[in-house]
């Protein structure tokens, strides 16, 4: 590392720790955790994934249902500026995205030593794309269009914002069952959408396309296609189409990809344009819109949701055991105090989190149930995948790259200015 880019970084930890001595020294503020006391009511848990922990909740002054996502302040990679405050890119990301329809609202957000509550608007009730898609196995083509086009609309309207969410999957789009209208969520691996190559990622990895394992980088809207096109894919086999990196990376040597339900001509082809493995043929999301598939009109909600099975379970029924989370906010606000009382006392220079008890005590506190020794009815979920092994990765990078590499040129504008081995990073 050269010193100009050291100093820098210095730089940037010295005033990141600044900012998070000012938080510790900030709990009364209108963004301090007795704050969001005061206004919210947890009252369980409603999913949570590799980065955080979502609650369901009510807003005290009008019972309006809102999730929370406790944000862990030690597992945020990028961050942004919310009027002039340092806040998760998440937060960022979604404040950009406050006026489009298909983005679920950011309502308020916290700031604890820990890291960040976020409050959102909680459809009710709502079920989420994976579970849906699970209840029926596999949707229909009207359904599935029906959901898709509020999708590749959202995705579009937060384009023309300048927002990348990097992780479209059925997991992370919510179902409002009253309306059908979705609800893109989980900005967590969002960005600010560039025109040049991107060289990191942190979204899922078996909707990332080719060119992330090939060369270690991806165009932002080309790469949204492509996750586009494995979730209608997988909204129509009930299925993903490809099983690892090194699928994604050979599936296009072996011909049309199989389907594993009687799909039209017309969704066939939308699938296999987004699925192009040269991110430069690959169709826009404009070529989607002007899809026929998708210009084809759908029935109304009433008339779709009719036809499903009654399987859905909503994932926030509100007459769920309660419980009262009193007694855990305690705590965590009493957890908080003396965080912020230990960080007056110490004139210290702690390291980047700047904070002395673990998060991961304060989502066990949050969390209203015991943890459930069964296995998590969510387990499939791709977002709790467990990753191959680095040797797994090695052999199958190595294997993709000595049959496809040539097929995926790297072009003069995908080039990276320090290309690195994605195994590298794992
Ligand atoms: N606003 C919301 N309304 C309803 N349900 C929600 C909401 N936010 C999150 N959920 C539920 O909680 C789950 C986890 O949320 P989210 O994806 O934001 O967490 P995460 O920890 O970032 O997960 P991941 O590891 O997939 O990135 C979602 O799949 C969804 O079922």
């Amino acid at each position: 590392m050269t010193l100009p880019i050291l100093a820098k970084k210095v730089k940037k930890l010295a005033s990141f720790q600044l900012f998070n001595l000012k938080l510790l020294l900030n709990g009364e503020s209108s963004r301090g955790f007795s704050k969001f006391k005061k206004n919210y009511k947890l009252k369980g848990e409603l999913g949570r994934g590799g980065f955080g922990i979502v609650y369901r909740a009510i807003r005290i002054s009008d019972e309006l249902p809102v999730a929370v996502k406790f944000v862990d302040r030690r597992t945020v990679r990028e961050w942004g500026k919310l009027n002039d405050e340092q806040v998760p890119m998440e937060i960022c990301m979604l404040a950009k995205c406050a006026k489009v329809k298909g983005v679920i609202k950011l309502l308020d957000w916290y700031s604890i030593p820990e890291g960040y509550l976020v409050v959102m608007e909680r459809p009710y009730p709502c079920i989420d794309m994976f579970d849906f898609i699970k209840g029926e196995q596999k949707l229909d083509e009207e359904m599935a269009r029906f959901l898709f086009r509020q999708i590749v609309q959202t995705v579009h309207e937060c384009a023309q914002r300048r927002v990348l969410h990097r992780d479209l999957k059925d997991e992370n789009v919510v179902i409002d069952l009253v309306s059908g209208e979705i609800r893109l969520i989980d900005f967590g691996a969002s960005t600010i959408l560039k025109k040049s190559p991107y060289t990191d990622f942190q979204g899922t990895r078996l909707y990332c396309p080719p060119e992330w394992f090939l060369h270690s980088l991806y165009l932002g809207k080309e790469a949204a296609v492509w996750s586009l096109g494995v979730l209608l894919y997988n909204a129509l086999n009930g299925r993903l189409p490809f099983r690892n990196e090194k699928d994604i990376c050979t599936a296009h040597l072996l011909g049309p990809l199989p389907f594993y339900a009687p799909v039209s001509a017309e969704a066939k082809d939308l699938i296999q344009r987004c699925l192009s493995f040269d991110p430069f043929s690959r169709c826009t999301i404009e070529a989607i819109f002007n899809h026929p598939w998708l210009k084809k009109s759908s029935p109304d909600w009433l008339v779709l949701s009719a036809a499903t099975g009654s399987n859905h379970k909503e994932q926030n029924k509100e007459n769920d055991e309660e419980h009262d989370e009193s007694e855990e906010l305690e705590e965590i606000h009493e957890e908080a105090e003396k965080d912020r009382k230990e960080m007056e006392g110490q004139n210290t220079s702690e390291g980047e989190s700047g904070v002395g008890s673990s998060a991961s005590s304060i989502a066990t506190k949050l969390s209203p149930v015991e943890p459930n020794p069964e296995p998590s009815p969510r387990f499939s979920k791709t977002s709790l995948l467990v990753p191959p092994s680095s040797v797994e990765l090695k052999e199958v990078v190595q294997s993709s790259k000595t049959k496809s590499v040539s097929q995926c040129p790297a072009p003069a504008t995908l080039k990276p200015r320090r290309i690195r081995s994605k195994v590298d990073q794992l």
